[in-house]
């Protein structure tokens, strides 16, 4: 049995010599003669030669768009072409943190699929075409060439093609540099996207995390069951909570577990609602939508009201905003809740891919319901004060430690003290390098939450007193009045003697 590469070389040799016989030919035969051998000879060489071959151009269409198949299989070569190709080009990836192989021009490499064995050639056109220009252009057209045995045709470009450009779309998004976009009015610009939270150093009850962690990972692979229920592959994510309990953080930890970019929505930004349409369209798939403390972003609560009132005096409306706008006032955005509810529910919709949209807030009974309501905040999840079992979660990660013997204490006051995950963590930051620097946190951390229960003792006591004050003052005053309409009364009842109604009236004040 050949090799391929022996294959490969006995079929040159026979091709070159038929190339040279064919020269001959084209030069001595009518051009008729020619054409009629041409297809004759291409019938008998397919009827022969067993192998199929597919080329897969780098630029395709009209308008010479890169092709996403050439991309995919670029990629996907790359993940076992190192192994195998003798000649490989090398690329940085992610930041430039990893290197990248793929194979050279005019390399080939084998690959196999339910055993059956295919070839990959990559080759190059180079144009002759000489045109001018003030900017250096690349006329290389680069190419993959398959080929694999017409046995296998339907194995081959079925089920064997689509793995590959699945497996190298899935390197591509792996291999990708995450974004976290911003808004600034209309347009969204870019950072390197590279928060190191995760859930494992999150601090929260392992038991709720797990829950958040697993319905994250079932969306993000439930791409036929939402197109089998008929509902656009998104889901949204309300997290609540006091300042400093880690919701950002969560975020965060949410885009590198599921390897998605981040677009922070500033919604005070987005001048308008067909604004806030546009930068939503833009976002792309395997995102997440972050609109931050969204109680302060807009009035939300009443913007819809406000909006139904709108639909009677609109003419008035309409002279309101122009005024604003020619007062110079127009800064403040515009956007309605009802504008993002249509967009949540209708238009993002109809964008591909997965997205996942969170809302942030402090004050999670401020929202309209509306925006909340399952379907469109599909999962709440609450982020409060530091737990015991939040603070293990942060010691292991802070301090390196599971156990202490101030664990204990530390439970006991975290029962009592509110306390956010973000003022523990600064406690457990290590400051110096000093040798007992795990005692020395700890026995801080314990400082500070004596001192925050003691706080706490010395508001309810000052609220209670103050509560105190304030019933002792309304019971004054609801004397006083008693006091005052027994005088009217009576004052009242010295008039008109005879009739006694007065009296009952007093009686009736008395009583309210
Ligand atoms: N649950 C937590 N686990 C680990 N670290 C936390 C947690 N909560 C807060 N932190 C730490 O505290 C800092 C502030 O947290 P974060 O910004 O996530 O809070 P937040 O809930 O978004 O607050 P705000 O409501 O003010 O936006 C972060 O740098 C993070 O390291
Ligand atoms: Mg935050």
């Amino acid at each position: 049995m050949l090799s391929t590469g022996e294959m490969f070389t006995q079929m040159g040799s026979l091709i070159a010599g038929i190339m040279f016989i064919w020269a001959m030919f084209q030069q001595y035969f009518p051009y008729e003669l020619r054409t009629s051998l041409e297809k004759y000879t291409h019938k008998l060489f397919s009827l022969v030669y067993p192998y199929i071959q597919i080329k897969f151009n780098e630029f395709t269409g009209e308008r010479l768009m890169r092709s996403e198949a050439f991309s995919a299989i670029e990629t996907y070569l790359a993940s076992n072409s190192s192994m195998q190709a003798k000649k490989l080009k090398a690329d940085t990836l992610k930041n430039s943190q990893s290197l990248a192989l793929s194979m050279d021009d005019n390399e080939e490499v084998a690959d196999e699929f339910n055993g059956v064995k295919v070839w990959w050639v990559s080759g190059k056109n180079v144009s002759k075409a000489q045109s001018f220009s003030f900017y250096p252009t690349s006329d290389e057209k680069r190419y993959y060439k398959l080929l694999f045995h017409k046995k296998q045709r339907e194995l081959i470009i079925g089920p064997y093609l689509s793995h590959v450009f699945k497996e190298g779309k899935a390197i591509t998004v792996k291999n990708r540099q995450r974004k976290l976009y911003t808004n600034s009015g209309s347009h969204w610009s870019h950072v390197v996207f590279e928060h190191p939270a995760t859930f494992q150093t999150l601090g929260m009850d392992p038991v709720r995390k797990r829950e958040i962690v697993d319905d994250l990972v079932r969306f993000s692979n439930a791409q036929d069951y939402y197109a089998k229920i008929g509902r656009a592959w998104k889901r949204g994510y309300l997290l609540y909570g006091p300042p400093g309990t880690g919701k950002s953080t969560m975020v965060a930890a949410m885009a590198n577990l599921l390897e998605y970019d981040i677009f922070d929505l500033e919604l005070t930004a987005v001048k308008d609602n067909t604004e806030l349409r546009k930068l939503l369209i833009e976002t792309s798939s395997k995102s997440i939508i972050v609109i931050e403390d969204i109680d302060c972003s807009l009035d939300l609560t009443g913007q819809r009201k406000k909006k139904r009132k709108e639909d009677e005096d609109e003419d008035k409306e309409a002279v309101a905003k122009k005024l604003m706008k020619d007062e110079g006032e127009a800064k403040t955005s515009k956007v309605t809740l009802s504008g993002l509810l249509n967009f949540i529910d209708g238009l993002w919709s109809a964008c591909r891919g997965e997205r996942l949209i969170v809302f942030t807030t402090n004050y999670v009974e401020k929202l309209d319901p509306a925006l909340i309501r399952r379907g469109r905040m599909d999962k709440h999840v609450e982020l409060s004060y530091c737990c015991f079992e939040s603070f293990k979660v942060l010691a292991k990660n802070y301090l390196d430690v599971e156990a202490h013997c101030l664990f204990d204490k530390i439970r006991l006051l975290l029962e009592e003290v509110n306390m956010s995950p973000a003022d523990v963590a600064e406690n457990l930051m290590v400051k110096s390098s000093i040798e007992d620097a795990v005692d020395g946190c700890l026995e801080g951390l314990v400082g500070a939450l004596e001192t925050a229960k003691e706080e706490a003792r010395v508001k309810a006591a000052e609220e209670e007193a103050e509560n105190a004050k304030r019933l002792l003052a309304e019971q004054v005053k609801a004397e006083e009045k008693v006091e005052e309409v027994a005088a009217v009364s009576q004052e009242n009842g010295t008039k008109n003697e005879s009739s006694g109604e007065n009296g009952s009236l007093a009686k009736e004040e008395l009583a309210k």
